[in-house]
């Protein structure tokens, strides 16, 4: 699939993100193969997926794109954090590898730009996951198919972030030509169609679909007596 054709397929629809936190009871792989098929059945029109175990059984299930990420730890860079990482999610099936495209080090020493290479020549496109504009653009410049503002409020220091960071989405899209993403907090459908208006070609959406546990968390937190 070419750059183009995903993005003509994606635009100003919903990507679903079916992943579960460590330790977390929706962690198991054919567990979140019944949340894709759900998407699919909602009219998702691409699902976004964590490991590469995961992302081949969710690529066998389903007929839609697969955005593959692989999250390795929790600090520092950890979503997609080295070529070897991006090329097994290619390998599992991954039609678009998502990974961390902030300006902080790689642990294998590798270049956002590098991984961007390794992918292409595997025959898969790149979403670049950012945190700031200025990463956005850099992105852009160095390959990536799509930028999605993931890492927004993600990544240490100030300004914390409780909502979309529908700001960055403004941004993005009126500084760079390839399709911005959406993603991160975005709670609510209309959340979601905010983002578009801003710009966004598509919309990720995770926690609000697809993760239980912390849906029923925000339900007792708001509910709870002082
Ligand atoms: C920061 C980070 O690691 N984000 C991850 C990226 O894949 C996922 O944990 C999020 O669930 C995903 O981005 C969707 O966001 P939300 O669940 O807020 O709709």
């Amino acid at each position: 699939m070419t750059a183009q054709e995903l993005a003509d397929a994606l635009r100003g629809r919903l990507i679903v993100s079916c992943q579960a936190p460590p330790g977390d009871p929706m962690r198991e792989t054919g567990t979140l193969v019944r949340l894709a098929r759900s998407a699919v059945a909602g009219g998702g029109a691409a699902i976004r997926a964590n490991e590469p175990e995961v992302v081949a059984a969710i690529a066998g299930a389903v007929d839609l794109p697969v955005v593959g990420l692989w999250k390795d730890g929790d600090v520092g860079v950890y979503i997609t954090p080295t070529v070897r990482h991006a090329l097994a999610l290619v390998e599992a099936g991954a039609d678009v590898v998502a990974a961390d495209a902030t300006d902080r080090p790689r642990p294998d020493g590798s270049t956002f730009a590098e991984l961007v290479a390794a992918v292409h020549g595997a025959g898969a496109l790149v979403m670049a996951d950012v945190s700031t504009l200025a990463e956005g653009i850099t992105a852009a410049g160095q390959g990536a198919d799509f930028v999605s503002t993931t890492l927004s409020g993600y990544v240490p220091g100030p300004p914390e972030q409780t909502g979309p960071d529908l700001g960055l989405v403004a941004a993005l899209a009126a500084a760079i030509d390839v399709p911005v993403v959406a993603e991160g907090r975005i709670n609510t459908p209309e959340d979601a169609a905010e983002a578009l208006a801003r710009g966004a070609h598509s919309v990720v959406v995770g926690t609000a679909i697809t993760a239980p546990t912390a849906l029923t968390a925000r339900f007792v937190a708001g509910i709870a007596r002082p």
